[in-house]
């Protein structure tokens, strides 16, 4: 048996970076940078109008009110998109859209609700802005060779936005990795399937399944198998073969019918470990194939394998995609936390700020069997092994759970 840390250890030497990719824009949402992302040009590109109205020379309208409009000369209407033909001279505005480029000789916008309004060949206007009013200028955002977006950052609505702004049609990325998933056990159907005698529901394949996406992977394949040596065999060499990363769920203990260590080893992976401190997930396994391939034994225990998942798989999918994976944090506890006596424990729980201190609570179920305890919870809260349970006060480590966020 070896410590948590031991097994963290262990498993981050074993990372192995994946291949760069070019994808296009409208796929590569959640998959990570490969390189930092310059600007080409900059941002605006030229002067243009933030509102839609007049392009003036604020010494004509400086001193324009209700009662005594300044009346000017409308020479041409500028819409976005469009180049302006004449310059705007004293006497002279141009009728202007937002986005469109400032005619050359005006300096600010007036906006049409302040004026007598669009179409004709003059206007009057009410109420002069400030001078330089409602104008964008070219570079005021982005200077032209400005780094925009660091390479390992993941590609969210804000970095998509960014790239299709500098005109990026495909982008570098990190291949997503491809997990396979296998989950083992007679017991098992399918939601949807027909529950008969003393089957149950096979909830591992989905919450893990969800979990990988959450971390950017790409699923190759689900296996549901039962315990039977040949079609597990079959099932991981077919995994094997699609997957840069294949996760088992079941079998992975000392039962009669746990055939999943044996059946790894003789496959060729060869164990960087086997059971660990910490519970849920004693018989939790670790592995690599020739080619380096990662194989992640987790136990069948709907919150044992949630666990390990989330300790060990995401942060490991993470750096595959050479990204970082969030950090945890410390909070207090404000009930009992039921450490082991001996092994390290996690269990799920809530998180919450309050006055600018961060507390915790473990969630009401904590056995390894009990999947409804992960309703509700925000976050993995963990502690060392300790003869005493840990009283309300004392400050244990939190990790967020990455589809969830901290409670205000
Ligand atoms: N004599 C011992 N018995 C057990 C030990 C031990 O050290 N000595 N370890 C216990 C611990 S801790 C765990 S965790 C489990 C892990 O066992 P396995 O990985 O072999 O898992 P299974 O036996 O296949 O299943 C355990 C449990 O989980 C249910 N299960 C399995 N797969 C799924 C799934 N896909 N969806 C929902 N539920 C699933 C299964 O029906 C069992 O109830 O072993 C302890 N025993
Ligand atoms: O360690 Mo098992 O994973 O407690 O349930």
């Amino acid at each position: 048996m070896i410590t948590v840390k031991e097994a963290h250890e262990r498993i981050a030497v074993s990372v192995k970076k994946l291949p760069v990719e070019e994808k296009p824009l409208n796929s590569a949402q959640g998959q990570v940078l490969a390189e930092d992302i310059c600007a080409g040009f900059q941002l605006p590109r030229f002067d243009n109008a933030a509102m839609d109205g007049f392009a003036v020379q604020w010494e004509d309208i400086r001193d324009a009110s209700q009662e005594h409009p300044a009346v000017l000369k409308v020479t041409e209407e500028i819409a976005a998109g469009a180049q302006p033909g004449l310059p705007v001279v004293a006497g002279s505005c141009a009728q202007i859209m937002t986005g469109a480029p400032m005619p050359k000789g005006a300096d600010t916008v007036v906006i049409f609700e302040h004026t007598s309004g669009f179409g004709g060949s003059e206007v009057k206007v009410f109420k002069a802005p400030e001078f330089c009013a409602n104008v964008r200028y070219a570079g005021e955002e982005v200077r032209p060779g400005e780094v925009l977006l660091k390479r390992g950052e993941r590609l969210t609505p804000a970095e998509l936005g960014v790239l299709a702004a500098f005109g990026r049609s495909v982008v570098p990325v990190y291949r997503r990795p491809r997990i396979g998933i296998i989950t083992v056990g007679d017991e098992l159907r399918s939601p949807g399937e027909r529950l008969e005698g003393a089957a149950i529901y096979n909830s591992n394949g989905y919450s893990l399944g969800s979990c990988a996406i959450a971390a950017g992977a790409q699923i190759s394949g689900q296996w549901q198998v039962p315990d039977d040596v040949a079609v597990i065999r079959e099932a991981l060499v077919e995994a094997l073969s699609a997957s840069d990363l294949l996760v088992t769920a079941g079998g992975i203990s000392t039962g009669e019918y746990d055939y999943m260590q044996e059946l790894l080893t003789g496959l060729g992976i060869e164990q960087e470990f086997w059971k660990v401190v910490q519970k849920p997930g004693k018989p939790f396994f670790f592995g690599k194939g020739d080619d380096g391939k990662m194989v992640f034994g987790l136990p069948g225990n709907p919150v044992s394998a949630l666990v390990c998942f989330l300790e060990y798989c995401m942060p490991t999918l993470s750096a595959m995609q050479n990204s970082g994976y969030h950090g945890k944090i410390e909070a207090e506890l404000v009930e009992p936390f039921p450490a082991d006596k001996k092994r390290y424990r996690f269990l799920f729980g809530r998180i919450w700020q309050k006055k600018g201190r961060l507390f915790c609570k473990v969630s009401p179920k904590i056995e390894s069997h009990m999947i409804t305890s992960l309703v509700g919870a925000n976050c993995l809260i963990e502690a060392p092994a300790s003869l005493q349970p840990l009283s309300a006060g004392n400050a244990v480590t939190c990790n967020v759970l990455p589809w969830s966020s901290l409670d205000e």
